[in-house]
């Protein structure tokens, strides 16, 4: 009887263990289809984020030293640089791939890391030789200083003149102490010529850039994982590999798995290369690849809670405010420079993520109240998404977040209308919801085709079009599908549903859906009336029309019919430059 026993806990023992081996890999593949594909088309061909205009020559791997060229098209800017990285490795548990495509925002290990990459721009030196004049001189004209504003365009002078550097060109291979490591660096050496920008001016700029925006496309090789247990997994891995090597030359037919999709179409005929060879489950800390730099309350969030669901995405927690608080003029003045800001605040807060995943950050106020050229300086081929909503919603719905904080206590009508009955511009939810000077500085740094604007009147009503535009935009594998949406009555507005791995759907907080206060249509019209030149302005230099951004009477009818390519408007920016999405 005892041996029966023994014998039945034994069979249910193993059973359990199978099923528990299965549903893991199964959850492995079954989570992430595209995110595999993706890998493997990065395995295979090394293909990588494309921008327009943008020719990538690389070659990468576990221990392999990796040069990288990148060329772009018209080059306005050139820069030439190198880093040297030595990254830790790290060989993830099963677990900690689970956790990686939760995308937790683990701050474990920032430091080493942080270290790591620090020592990729160590060589440079204290060196001010900055001249672009031109820039200075173009910011300064299309600034805007308003009431309470910051004045932005003395912080870009004292900037530019403070923290830019010449580049230099250093090649380092760094090893580290421990011997257990099994290391390899990533030198890497760019070439950025950025496309032709009608405001950066080609003869003297050289700016120092942090990054070469290849922060995370390129994986630097490491693979091996100190840690003990780490390496026991990977040995298990390894062994398994062995098993599995011998059903790779068999077909799926021949292994009766036809049915068995759920497993994903090449889990059984290249089963353990994948986890084994790719270095897709190493995470690392890494610089956002998009921001999210606004508008302020035109649906920044729900974009980055269905971002954030996408498994090539990982934002970074809450809103950083980075390039509006912790690196701002004042910082300049104190001569805290971009670069350690950016590797001892901004590099650690960020989520840990695998190779193929991109960090992100959504912070509103990046729009009208930081420097683009600290972004640029950054990462020059950073994505950025924009979001615009109707200037007089936005500044009800401003209005309702700061009275329902109890920022406001009076009515709207008091602080929107002055005593004359004009509107109050020195009011920042009216002001802020002038869109067109902020673009206009974005687009005096950046190419016109690393900007996407979203419009949130369709973003509301079709976020699947919209999830499917950004990511094409962001070059990322089509993961939304109509199932992942569902429309919330209570809210009116379109909620995430649920994803592959999971329900963790459902709408943002209650503080998302403010009640606005209703405005009698006079004072609407008077704001419109306030905005429209904006507006226009905006559509101007996007060089396309939204929704949003044109304004309605009664019956229906336009104002006054903006017209793209507004003449009044030739004389200061150049509309051929842009590019319509
Ligand atoms: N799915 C979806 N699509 C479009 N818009 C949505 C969506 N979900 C929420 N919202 C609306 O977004 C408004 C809040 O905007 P933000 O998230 O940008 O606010 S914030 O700046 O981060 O505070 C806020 O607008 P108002 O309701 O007009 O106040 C939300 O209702």
């Amino acid at each position: 009887m005892k041996k029966f026993v023994c014998i039945k806990n034994a069979v249910i023992f193993a059973f359990t263990l199978t099923t528990l081996q299965t549903i893991w890999f199964q959850s492995m593949i079954w989570k992430s289809p595209r995110n595999i594909k993706s890998v493997m088309e990065q395995q295979s061909s090394k293909k990588i984020l494309d921008i327009p205009g943008v020719e990538i020559i690389s070659q990468s791997g576990p221990d392999v030293i990796s040069k990288s060229t990148v060329n772009v098209t018209d080059s306005a800017v050139k820069d030439t640089r190198s880093t040297d990285e030595t990254k830790e490795g790290t060989t993830n548990t099963a677990e900690s791939v689970h956790e990686n495509f939760r995308r937790t925002d683990a701050a474990n290990n920032a430091e080493s890391i942080h270290e790591n990459i620090k020592s990729m721009d160590g060589t440079s030196e204290k060196n001010p030789t900055y001249t672009t004049e031109s820039v200075h001189q173009n910011i300064k004209s299309t600034n805007e200083t308003s009431g309470s504003r910051t004045n932005i365009v003395e912080g870009i002078h004292e900037n530019i003149k403070s923290t830019d550097e010449p580049n230099k060109s250093t090649n380092n291979i760094t090893e580290t102490a421990d011997k257990l490591i099994e290391m390899s660096a990533l030198t890497n050496t760019s070439t950025n010529n950025i496309t032709e920008n009608t405001d950066i001016d080609t003869e003297n700029t050289n700016f120092e850039l942090l990054s070469s925006g290849e922060t995370w496309q390129y994986n630097p090789g490491v693979i091996l994982d100190p840690k003990p247990r780490n390496r026991l997994i990977k040995s298990i891995l390894d062994s398994l590999d062995e098993l599995y090597k011998k059903r790779a030359n068999k077909s799926r037919e021949q292994l009766g798995l036809n049915g068995a999709m759920m497993f994903g179409p090449d889990f059984y005929t290249q089963p353990m290369d994948l986890f084994k060879n790719s270095d897709w489950w190493v995470k690392s800390k890494r610089l956002p690849g998009l921001l999210v730099i606004g508008v302020q309350k035109c649906g920044t969030g729900a974009l980055k809670n269905f971002l954030n669901a996408h498994p090539n995405m990982a934002s970074s927690p809450g809103e950083h405010h980075f390039f509006n608080t912790f690196y701002r003029e004042s910082h300049v003045d104190e001569k805290i420079k971009l670069k350690d800001q950016i590797l001892d605040v901004y590099l650690p807060s960020m989520p840990k993520t695998a190779e193929n995943v991109m960090a992100f950050d959504k912070t509103p106020e990046y729009f009208d109240m930081s420097d683009p050229l600290h972004i640029y300086r950054m990462n020059p081929r950073i994505k950025l998404i924009i979001v615009i909503c109707d200037p007089v919603r936005r500044s009800q719905s401003s209005y309702a977040h700061h009275y329902s904080a109890e920022r406001y206590t009076e009515s709207y009508l008091k602080y929107a209308i002055s005593k004359n009955g004009s509107v109050n511009t020195e009011e920042s939810f009216i002001f802020r919801g002038r869109y067109d000077k902020a673009l206009e500085r974005y687009l005096a740094i950046f190419p016109r085709e690393q900007i996407l604007i979203l419009d949130k009147a369709y973003f509301k009503t079709h976020p699947l079009l919209v999830m499917n535009q950004v990511e094409s935009f962001l070059n990322i594998p089509k993961f939304f599908t109509r199932y992942m949406f569902y429309y919330d009555g209570k809210y009116g507005y379109f909620c995430l549903a649920y994803t592959p791995w999971g329900f963790r759907g459902g709408c943002q907080g209650k503080g998302k859906y403010n009640t606005h206060a209703v405005l009698a249509e006079d004072v609407v019209k008077k704001l419109q009336l306030y905005y429209k030149p904006f507006n226009d302005r905006f559509m101007d230099l996007a060089g396309s029309e939204y929704q949003s951004l044109i304004y309605q009477d009664i019956n229906g009818t336009e104002f006054e019919k903006h017209t793209l390519w507004n003449s009044k408007y030739s004389n200061t920016y150049d509309n051929t430059k842009t590019v319509a999405f």
